[in-house]
């Protein structure tokens, strides 16, 4: 059921709404539904919730628990809905991000929060995730370049350490799942990211369709 699941995560910044949308173009050029969703996010509940986890300051247990509630909400109105009625799900951040953000970056359990993300997420499980890697500085100053520094959120705001934390979690839950993974170099240009993920959707499009 999660073959066409694909999941796209990195430090903030790092490319991976771009890269997003070229896939999507990819895709629909061959035929096929694409559902491209985020999270937080992507249903009216979540993006409601995505407000106040961006913007307000809260607990830790607070924080991974709403998370979690705008999941189950997304899981159920939008991912699952799509995956059975064989659409391919690109979705900007999932489960890894809880991980890598609450828990290695702000110390949360990491345990504690795979026991949460099992109940939430059951076996709907991304198939593949791509992992935009990139030098904190190179992704700051993007996001300089990108966009007014009052649209930033608490995540982006928290600092140089702290988006550090960030990307050796998400190298770390990379280097435990080599075979969900695929590590990318987003410092290259955009044009040969897009190829590489196209490259590796060609391969992974013939395996789901065998
Ligand atoms: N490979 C790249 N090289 C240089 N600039 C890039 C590259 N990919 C994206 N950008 C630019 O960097 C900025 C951030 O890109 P994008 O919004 O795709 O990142 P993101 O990972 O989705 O960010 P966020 O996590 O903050 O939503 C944009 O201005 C985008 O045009
Ligand atoms: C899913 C998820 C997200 N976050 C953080 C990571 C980012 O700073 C923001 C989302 O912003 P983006 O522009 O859409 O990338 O939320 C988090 O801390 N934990 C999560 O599980």
């Amino acid at each position: 059921m999660t073959l066409r699941f694909i999941s796209f995560e990195g430090i903030d910044g790092a490319g991976k709404s771009t890269q997003i949308a070229a896939a999507r173009v990819w895709l629909e050029c061959r035929g096929f539904e694409v559902v491209a969703t985020r999270e937080p996010g992507g249903t009216p509940l979540g993006e409601r919730l995505r407000e106040l986890i961006l913007q307000q300051s809260m607990a830790p247990d607070t924080e991974a628990l709403l998370i979690n509630a705008a999941r189950a909400e997304h899981l159920a109105t939008v991912i699952r809905p799509a995956l059975e009625r064989g659409a391919w799900v690109l979705c900007d951040r999932f489960a890894d991000s809880t991980l890598a953000y609450q828990g290695y970056a702000k110390g949360g359990d990491l345990a504690q929060l795979r026991r949460l993300q099992r109940d939430v997420v059951g076996s709907t499980l991304p198939r593949r995730t791509y992992l935009f890697d990139l030098s904190v500085s190179d992704a700051a100053a993007r996001r300089a370049a990108g966009r007014e520094q009052a649209e930033s959120d608490k995540f982006e705001r928290a600092g140089a350490s702290f988006q550090e934390r960030v990307r050796l979690g998400f190298q770390a839950l990379a280097a435990a799942e080599p075979g969900r993974f695929m590590v990318l170099d987003a410092g290259l240009p955009p044009a040969t990211i897009q190829a590489q993920i196209e490259t590796d959707l060609a391969l992974f499009h013939a395996q789901v369709a065998v």
